[in-house]
């Protein structure tokens, strides 16, 4: 299957998954809104025009103001993290009108994007990223990189790698820094997830590099999860946690071009018959297996 097929096919799948239900809030009810009241009145005069100046700017689109709600929602300064529990109360609030005209049924779609360090998923997200900007949607991608605990996460490595998403202005791409901590991955992402929403982007991509636990994290708070092989290197079926398969809704197989294309076809049949063995998680939906090439490596 092309690169594009394999988009299109997730698109299909997106629509079968629109039904799997997914924690979208924090807390919500008339307490949680008493509770917000209150704490609000415990703001300063500077700190309520912030949140105001914050709030505004995010639902209505301005990047900027999303990416100072991002950095303020993840901060472990206390005033501030009363503030980011304020905004995102705001934000989830308005969300929830938004979403009464459909039902209550979120307006979003959330994809996890996994697999070992080059595997292809940033070259992937580029192209299927300026395939759905091109179809009118806005697409948020978050690179969750809790190996990177110096750098702080893989922004500068996401934004050269996928140059002319970062340029577009129906894009955008931000490193969720994590810090090494699973419960960062949590927390903070969920979080980041939730102001993207807000802000209109009606995709978010959640990109993970498979050291760990970290995509069991990211499956839980994604509607559909894509697992990304790279064919080079042994019996890959070993060296990938059985556990992380059982959440995949779709494996990817790269690079299938050139000298990978037989490796590759062999890697798809293996995970195939893997994935038969396994139950399937959702009536909707039977996870499955595709392989993805890129032009520039192909053999004419
Ligand atoms: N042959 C071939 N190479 C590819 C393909 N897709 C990506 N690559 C190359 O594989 C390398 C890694 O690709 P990335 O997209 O950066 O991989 P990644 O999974 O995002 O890597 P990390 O961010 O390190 O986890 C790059 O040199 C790409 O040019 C493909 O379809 N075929």
């Amino acid at each position: 299957m092309s690169r594009m097929g394999a988009a299109r096919g997730l698109l299909e799948a997106a629509r079968r998954q629109a039904a799997r239900a997914q924690p979208r809030s924090l807390s919500s009810g008339s307490a949680a809104v008493r509770e917000q009241q209150l704490l609000t009145e415990t703001l300063t005069e500077w700190e309520r025009r912030l949140l105001d100046r914050l709030v505004g700017g995010l639902l209505g689109g301005q990047r900027a103001c999303l990416a100072e709600a991002i950095t303020l929602v993840e901060s472990s300064v206390k005033h501030k993290k009363l503030l980011a529990q304020l905004l995102l109360q705001r934000v989830l609030t308005f969300q929830r009108e938004r979403e009464g005209p459909n039902g209550g049924k979120p307006l979003s779609f959330r994809v996890g994007l996994s697999g070992p360090p080059g595997a292809g998923k940033s070259t992937f997200i580029e192209i299927f990223g300026k395939m759905l900007t091109g179809k009118g949607h806005k697409v948020a991608v978050l690179a969750v990189d809790p190996s990177s605990q110096t750098s702080g996460g893989s922004l500068l490595g996401d934004k050269t790698r996928m140059t002319e998403l970062a340029r577009d202005m129906n894009a955008y791409i931000r490193p969720s820094p994590t810090l090494g901590m699973l419960g960062g991955v949590t927390r903070t992402t969920n979080e980041a997830i939730i102001l993207c929403e807000g802000a209109g982007y009606d995709l978010v991509l959640v990109e993970t590099v498979g050291v760990g636990q970290s995509e069991f994290a990211v499956a839980d708070m994604v509607d559909m999860l894509i697992l990304f092989i790279p064919p080079a290197g042994g019996d890959e079926l070993q060296g990938i946690k059985r556990g992380i398969i059982e959440m995949a809704d779709l494996v990817v197989i790269t690079k299938a071009d050139g000298d990978f294309l037989l490796p590759a076809k062999k890697i798809q049949a293996e995970y195939r018959s893997a994935l038969r063995l396994l139950r399937s998680r959702s009536k909707n939906w039977q996870p499955k297996v595709v392989y993805t090439e890129h032009e520039l490596y192909m053999s004419s």
